[in-house]
């Protein structure tokens, strides 16, 4: 594997690190990465997950709801995956959210979010209390955010398809109490997982990408409180897109190096890889693969001191217009309609702000307004609960996986797990009971999806386009 790795990079890397510790490196890549898994809590803790998975795991130091599997294991065949009991996720990226460890209630922003592992773990620590807002700009990987949000339950979040600039116009300067940004980077750490990455490496590249962070930082200034903290992170080991990013923060004067108290991680930022030897960039995080098990990473946690002179807004940058939103508020009718779908099937949600667009039924996260809906691209600004369809409504497959048990009184549980797979599949199951009407159909207490019993069966509702051929 060592000879497919770049010259220019090895070159680099036998600048940076010096013979010894380059060897070791360059070994670590003869060893085959393990998988990690990352309890879902807003579902299940790390013990009731490994519970339900027939694979062996062990903890993850730095991520309490983390654990290591092997790397042939195959998780996402898994019915507690379809339940969303636990997002795949390479185990150094669960550090940048653990960094970030946001509290319940505050206004989180991810500013690069797709596929979603730190979004979804940053919707474990917010508890579905305050907003999250999920932005990533390539519109088929927003999508594939959405689902990953979908599956987890994620009620909290909203998500754009934005540039991070835009970011402003929607939600106003000063707007975050925490921000990460875990940005598009040359992606050295990868090099074991991935050969595309490391075909399509560069120094032109490196170069590239740190301009394009700092582009994004300028926006992070805007959007953040003043006091506020962000978590910046990286999966490459440039200088430039790491040390040299914390120095160019630093040395603007508005922000301070926190650090990271995570166990398990001995490797620090170096200042001997800064420009003008910035020491706090020691208080960053490295991942090495040569020193820990997990991929190469780079996290560095800031605070914006609280006097630091608000930003100014680029000029000349911005539209004022407003383009006429698809979204309005709900009707009473709306709320009439699904009042009585509420009643029949004994549900209860925890707010009540509603919104429509194209028939589709909304609710909004704290902090969050109607007139924010006019601008920007939004994939989702909330929990979708379900569309009016020839006036009567239909929950939809977001809403089953936000739920939790005691939300709601129509219930079916599978008998078995083959039940539940055949569900999974799109087969009818049989209705045992007199159940009637949409009904939450749950694995082992968790949300699969929904199915509308009618005399001896119950219609399977699960989502076309996400069943599963075999288990
Ligand atoms: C490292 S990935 C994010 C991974 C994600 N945080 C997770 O944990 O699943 C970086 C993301 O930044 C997006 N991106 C690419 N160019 C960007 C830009 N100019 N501004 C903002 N985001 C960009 C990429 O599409 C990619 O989804």
């Amino acid at each position: 594997m060592k000879r497919t790795l770049p010259e220019d990079f090895v070159d680099r890397m036998a600048a940076l690190l010096g013979k010894e510790e380059l060897s070791a490196f360059l070994e670590s890549y003869n060893r085959v990465p393990k998988k990690g898994l990352r309890a879902n809590t807003l579902k299940a803790g790390r013990d009731e997950m490994t519970g339900l998975i027939p694979f062996k795991t062990q903890p993850i130091p730095w991520c309490d709801t983390g654990a290591y599997i092997d790397a042939e294991e195959r998780p996402g065949k898994q019915l507690a995956y379809n339940a969303g009991l636990y997002y795949v996720q390479e185990p150094s990226a669960m550090i940048p959210a653990a960094a970030l460890a946001p509290k319940p209630g505050e206004r989180v922003l991810d500013m690069c979010a797709a596929p979603g592992g730190k979004t979804t773990q940053l919707a474990c620590a917010l508890q579905n209390q305050g907003l999250l807002v999920a932005n990533e700009v390539v519109k088929t990987r927003a999508k594939v955010l959405a689902s990953n949000v979908e599956r987890m339950g994620i009620a909290n979040a909203a998500i754009t398809n934005v540039r991070p600039d835009q970011l402003v116009d929607i939600f106003g300067p000063q707007s975050f109490d925490k921000i990460l940004v875990d940005a598009p980077c040359s992606g050295e750490g990868m090099f074991r997982k991935d050969p595309a990455v490391r075909s399509a490496w560069s120094l032109d590249n490196v170069a590239q990408c740190a301009r394009r962070q700092k582009k994004m930082l300028e926006t992070v200034d805007l959007l953040l409180k003043p006091g506020g903290e962000l978590v910046y992170s990286t999966c490459t080991f440039a200088p430039e897109e790491d040390e040299q990013i914390v120095e160019y923060l630093v040395e603007s004067g508005k922000y301070e190096v926190l650090p990271i108290d995570l166990p398990g991680l001995p490797d620090h930022g170096r200042p001997a890889w800064t420009v003008h030897g910035c020491g706090a960039v020691s208080q960053a995080v490295r991942v090495m693969p040569h020193r820990v098990e997990g991929e190469g990473h780079f996290i560095a946690k800031l605070r914006k001191t609280a006097d630091a002179a608000p930003a100014a807004s680029p000029q000349g940058k911005r539209s004022k217009k407003k383009k006429r939103s698809l979204w309005r508020r709900a009707s009473k009718k709306d709320l009439k309609d699904f009042t009585a779908f509420s009643e029949t099937v004994g549900l209860h949600l925890d707010r009540s702000d509603f919104v429509i667009a194209s028939d589709t039924l909304t609710v909004l996260p704290e902090g969050l307004y109607l007139d924010q809906l006019n601008q920007g691209r939004w994939v989702r600004p909330g929990l979708e609960i379900g569309t009016f369809k020839k006036g009567r409504f239909e929950p939809s497959h977001t809403l089953a996986m936000a739920l939790t048990r005691d939300q709601i009184a129509s219930v079916y549980n599978f008998k078995d797990d083959d039940e539940a797979y055949a569900y999974l599949k799109g087969e009818p199951i049989a209705n045992t009971g007199a159940l009637k009407g949409w009904t939450l159909m749950c694995w082992r207490g968790y949300p699969l999806g929904w199915g509308k019993a009618s005399g001896g069966a119950i219609k399977n509702h699960f989502p076309k386009g996400l069943r599963i051929l075999k288990k």
